[in-house]
């Protein structure tokens, strides 16, 4: 069996072939009603179609959000694992936003089921959190890297109630996310500086500056962005939070682009409206 190439290889082709943006499906019951289809697992399956016909081979990442599927039980399940394998079957990353986070040995369990040939989902990235420790994720990532995956940890998320926790101190004086920053830069940096990344970061595009110094700490690390659309940030936050590290940079949005449908034109365009400026964001890394 041959190790696929490291996601983040395969994230920057396809940033460069398409566009970096990563789209979210979300496929809410209000967004089931919204396109007009029944709130059960056949609406999941029409809805999810569509998505793959607007986007399927133009975006580089897919990030289906789990809880959308499991609401609908086994058979919910079963359609998030057809349109993950549509997806991939166009040449598609897929990131499945699951935020697992568990002591060591359940991790484990989950992370058989997200990575490498053969497990459940057969993700190429998926996201943790690490509040039982980021220690207890270590065997995940390594996992992880066997199968040329990668994994996405919450390091500052998009919504203001994180931030209470995630900015508290431990007695080193770092805060919480300073110190997963600089955790996941080690695990990142030990097999050598130039190997590639697979421990990612979920940082919000609603950051204010003040966590400049957190995205310092995470060195290489691919940095998931959610937080553009619906939760007020813009592309312009990513320039004011990420620059110099645009290549690093994977912008997500999921229902400032689903919203616009069920309208095929209407969701294309709304597409559109996301990618090109998630490119032009990339292609600002580039000297003159
Ligand atoms: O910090 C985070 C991490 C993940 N999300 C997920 O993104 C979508 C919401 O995206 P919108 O563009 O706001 O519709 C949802 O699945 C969240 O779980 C996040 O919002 N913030």
């Amino acid at each position: 069996m041959t190790t696929p190439l490291p996601f983040a290889h395969r994230f920057s082709q396809l940033a460069e072939q398409r566009s970096p943006f990563c789209l979210g499906i979300d496929p809410s019951k209000d967004l089931l009603a919204r396109w007009g289809l029944p709130d059960n697992a056949q609406g999941l399956r029409d809805f999810c179609e569509r998505v793959a016909d607007a986007a399927g081979d133009r975006v580089a990442v897919v990030k289906p959000q789990s809880a959308f599927f499991e609401r609908h039980g086994p058979a919910g399940l079963q359609v998030l694992q057809d349109v993950m394998r549509r997806f991939k079957a166009a040449g598609t990353l897929t990131l499945l936003d699951v935020k697992r986070g568990d002591i060591g040995s359940t991790m484990d369990a989950y992370a058989e089921s997200l990575f490498g040939e053969g497990s459940a989902y057969a993700a190429d990235a998926a996201t943790f959190t690490a509040y039982l420790g980021l220690g207890a994720l270590l065997k995940t990532l390594e996992r992880a890297r066997a199968s040329g995956a990668a994994a996405f940890v919450v390091v500052r998320s998009s919504n203001p109630e994180g931030t209470s926790l995630q900015t508290a101190r431990g007695e080193d004086g770092r805060t919480v996310a300073e110190a997963l920053a600089d955790g996941l830069r080690a695990f990142n940096e030990k097999p050598g500086k130039d190997a590639a990344p697979v421990a990612g970061a979920v940082m919000g595009a609603t950051l204010p500056d003040s966590d400049h110094g957190v995205i310092e700490r995470l060195g290489g690390a691919l940095l998931l962005t959610p937080g553009i659309g619906a939760q007020g940030a813009g592309f312009d936050d990513l320039k004011r939070l990420f620059a110099g590290r645009e290549a690093q940079v994977i912008p997500t949005a999921t229902r400032s682009v689903l919203e616009a449908g069920p309208d095929a034109a209407s969701l294309r365009q709304a597409l559109d409206r996301h990618l090109a400026p998630a490119r032009a964001f990339r292609a600002t890394a580039r000297p003159s």
